[in-house]
């Protein structure tokens, strides 16, 4: 666990890993914090360096006032790399974190060897649907929307209310601060990546779980259609969190994809 001001925000992470072989960047969800990668990471740090953050308003990280711009994320991310001295790494991301680790791949290539876009797009959502998730939260609290979310978030099966597993993401949704959820609904809402992912020319792996309902396959697909030679993986008996439904085919898919493009 380490802390770090960096681009004028407090951000938590964590380095894991073999140092010296290639280095996976992690970047999570919306409502989320870099516990969601455990299980992934487990099955991977033997292998690879290891890099896990909370972007600003998430997990122990500085909660900033909203609004967000996905740049801030963007700028929070490449500073983190800077600070710690990580050069071209695999940017793993995750719906939000997907975008950010595209948009770390346009502002700054030099950081980016490869990506792998878990249940992500190029745009999620409209604006009405992001203003009225946003006047929601600022006005009734995360918890008026958890049982939505979960819904997206996991398959029927996962949402056994005598799942503890189930209680815990409940938990680390609803006591993500007000300030960094709704200002990440706002950076979400006001990005449209279609041009400049198009414009990306790196080895890209896109995954999704089969039963995503925020960002489903449909979307990941036409995602994956925008960059040059990318792969598009569904995984199956997923919702919205691959990484934690089916930690060990993420994990399986993420190492096998970097083997095949980063030499060790
Ligand atoms: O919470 C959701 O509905 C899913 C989601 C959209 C962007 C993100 O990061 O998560």
């Amino acid at each position: 666990m380490a802390f770090a001001r960096v681009n004028g925000v407090v951000l938590h992470h964590e380095m894991r890993g073999a140092a010296g072989k290639p280095t996976l960047v992690f970047s999570n969800s919306l409502g989320t914090d870099f516990r969601i990668w455990n299980r992934v990471v487990e099955a991977l740090e033997d292998n690879y360096r290891i890099v896990l953050y909370d972007k600003r308003g998430h997990g122990l990280s500085e909660a900033t006032p909203q609004p967000y711009r996905l740049s801030d994320h963007v700028n929070d991310l490449a500073a983190l790399l800077d600070h710690l001295g990580i050069g071209a790494s695999v940017i793993v991301g995750l719906s939000v974190g997907g975008m950010i680790a595209q948009g770390l791949a346009t502002l700054r290539p030099d950081l980016v060897r490869a990506l792998v876009l878990c249940d992500t797009g190029h745009k999620i959502g409209d604006q009405a649907m992001w203003n009225q998730r946003i006047e929601t939260v600022n006005e009734k609290g995360i918890a008026a929307l958890a049982d939505g979310i979960m819904k997206r978030w996991f398959t029927p099966a996962y949402r056994a209310p005598d799942n503890p597993d189930f209680v815990g993401y409940v938990a680390m949704l609803t006591r993500t601060p007000v300030d960094g959820y709704a200002g990440t609904c706002a950076a979400v809402r006001d990005a449209d990546l279609t041009e400049s992912t198009r414009a990306l020319k790196l080895p890209t792996l896109c995954l999704c779980g089969d039963q995503d309902g925020a960002t489903p396959p449909a979307l990941v697909r036409e995602l994956a259609s925008l960059i040059e030679g990318a792969r598009c993986e569904i995984i199956e008996n997923a919702g919205h969190l691959p990484c934690i439904e089916q930690p060990l085919a993420t994990a399986k898919l993420i190492g096998g994809f970097v083997d095949q493009h980063i030499s060790r």
